[in-house]
């Protein structure tokens, strides 16, 4: 069904001119029931490359696939009714040229069903992203910190601090230059998330960049407490959630332990 679904989602145009508008609710998913559950709260769906590190175990975005992304962009369509959809371009699958993005963008779009692609990159992804948008590709950027770039940066760092805040304010102005229709920003001092935000005519979406950007994104297993190797500081506002996930589990073992756990209400058995 995904490559003959009906478009009747959000689509890039009306994000686009949501600009200055109501923000912008974004939030990850991989899987079908968790996409249902975004869909309803948001206006975008990311099935975003942190799905390696937040499902899969892998140690940074980098091990991500083509065929992963492919796989979990598929199980989240068949949440989505009305946001839009948009799935990452993994690592080493679009850097190479343009031709290669393209190649790899199309398979995207058609094996999942999704709207649009993310990329990684301002100024030297310019001409990759334009070569997309040109040929019917919506492409969503991503700047500031870049996490397909680690090693290059040296770890999760905040990005466009004193002098690299040009460095990161003419890559957002390249990602909107080369057409794309909304830009993520991560993990920028605020003041130059909302510098961005009002040089920009295309809507930021951030995290971990203050709240003047036109919208936020989380990754939903941080907000639900799903993941726990890291907390990012944006996170830190929904720890709450992440405490009643642990005391639910905490419970449950303890009903387990004491035999309390289930009832025969609760049977899936037949009644005798
Ligand atoms: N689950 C989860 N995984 C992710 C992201 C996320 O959003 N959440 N986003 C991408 C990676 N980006 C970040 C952004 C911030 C942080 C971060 O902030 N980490 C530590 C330490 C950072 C450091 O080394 O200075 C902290 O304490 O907050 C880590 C990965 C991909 N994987
Ligand atoms: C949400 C965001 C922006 C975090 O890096 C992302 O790109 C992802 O989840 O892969």
């Amino acid at each position: 069904m995904s490559a003959s679904t009906p478009i009747r989602t959000l689509t890039p145009q009306a994000v686009k001119a949501q600009k200055g508008g109501a923000p912008l609710v974004c939030l990850t998913a991989y899987t079908t029931p968790v996409a249902r559950l975004a869909d309803a709260a948001c206006d975008i769906v990311l099935v975003g490359d942190s799905v390696g590190m937040v499902l899969h175990g892998l140690p940074s975005t980098l091990g991500v696939s083509m065929e992963m992304m492919i796989l979990h962009g598929q199980a989240v369509m068949r949440g989505i009714t009305r946001a839009l959809c948009v799935v990452d371009m993994p690592f080493g699958s679009y850097e190479e040229s343009p031709a290669q993005a393209f190649r790899n963008a199309s398979r995207l779009l058609a094996q999942t069903g999704a709207s649009a692609v993310k990329l990684e990159g301002g100024v030297h992804m310019k001409e990759t992203i334009a070569f997309l948008v040109a040929r019917g590709i919506p492409v969503m950027g991503h700047v500031g910190l870049t996490p397909q770039a680690v090693h290059a940066l040296g770890g999760y760092k905040v990005q466009g601090r004193d002098e690299d805040a040009q460095r990161v304010m003419d890559d957002a102005r390249a990602v909107q230059e080369a057409g794309a229709f909304a830009v993520v920003l991560e993990k920028l001092p605020r003041i130059l998330g909302e510098s961005i935000t009002q040089a920009l005519t295309i809507p930021t979406i951030g995290i971990g960049a203050g709240p003047e950007c036109d919208g936020q994104i989380l990754v939903i297993d941080d907000m639900l407490g799903l993941f726990a190797d890291f907390k990012p500081k944006f996170v830190k506002r929904y720890a709450h959630l992440a405490e009643q996930a642990e005391q639910a589990l905490a419970a449950y073992a303890q009903d387990v332990r004491a035999r309390a756990f289930p009832g025969p209400e609760h049977s899936f058995g037949e009644r005798s």
